[in-house]
């Protein structure tokens, strides 16, 4: 990936969730930790355009996440904290094949990336099952399959773990480290992110450690208070 931020910064209203930032992310894997609120989503929003910064510029793999939103989208796809939130048809293959549709694909290539999809992620069984009766770790790893199927060179997933038990949290953390996608992964779960190229820390709106796992992990234990 190549993702520049130029003295971004971004505010809503009075409150200032992120301080003006310059920083370059070129790693293929890279963590995002910090507090609740510190501003780790609204920095990863920021690198799809969901979140617009209030001073200054996002530059993804070339495209200015202002001016170039919609090729931006195209380029780095989110997976949402809660993912059942972005599944919008009922039926889990017609979910995969939705952004497609709305690409104007033809039908057999539709059908056979969706068929692919759900073969990458495991989740063939689940073609013809109803998204809200979904499992957790099935409803992410059907999320990530909706996401990538329409080919972003860049994943973003925001707390891809949260509610998982110990096997579904393996499932998908074993499925992440499998991506040939570059990704950023925003995550309480300390251990998913231990091995990462590049370890980011925010704290309320700054970023105040950037470098391998063990030290941005030790610096946030020592915000942390524990
Ligand atoms: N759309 C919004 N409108 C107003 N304030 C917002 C908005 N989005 C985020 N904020 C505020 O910006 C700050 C940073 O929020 P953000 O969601 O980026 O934090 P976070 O580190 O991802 O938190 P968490 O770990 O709890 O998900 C918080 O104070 C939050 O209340």
């Amino acid at each position: 990936m190549d993702i520049r931020f130029t003295d971004c910064s971004v505010s809503f209203g009075e409150r200032v969730a992120l301080h003006p930032l310059t920083l370059a992310l070129d790693e293929r894997r890279i963590g995002i930790i910090g507090l609740n609120g510190s501003g780790k989503t609204t920095f990863a929003r920021l690198i799809n355009g969901l979140v617009k910064p209030t001073k200054g510029h996002v530059i993804v793999n070339g495209l200015d996440t202002v001016k170039d939103d919609r090729a931006v989208l195209a380029e780095a796809g989110f997976i949402f904290q809660n993912p059942q939130h972005q599944l919008i048809m009922p039926i889990v293959a017609d979910d995969i094949a939705f952004g497609l549709k709305n690409r104007g694909l033809p039908q057999h290539e539709i059908a056979a990336r969706t068929e692919a999809a759900l073969a990458r992620f495991g989740v063939t069984h689940l073609a013809r099952r109803r998204v809200h009766e979904l499992s957790g770790g099935e409803t992410q790893l059907v999320a990530m399959a909706s996401v990538v199927v329409t080919g972003p060179k860049i994943l973003i997933l925001d707390e891809p773990t949260n509610q998982l038990d110990l096997r579904n949290r393996r499932m998908v953390a074993d499925t992440i480290d499998r991506l040939d996608e570059d990704t950023i992964v925003i995550t309480h779960d300390l251990e998913l992110v231990e091995s990462v190229e590049r370890l980011l820390l925010f704290h309320e709106g700054r970023l105040l450690a950037d470098g391998k796992p063990a030290e941005t992990i030790r610096r946030y234990h020592e915000v942390a208070g524990c």
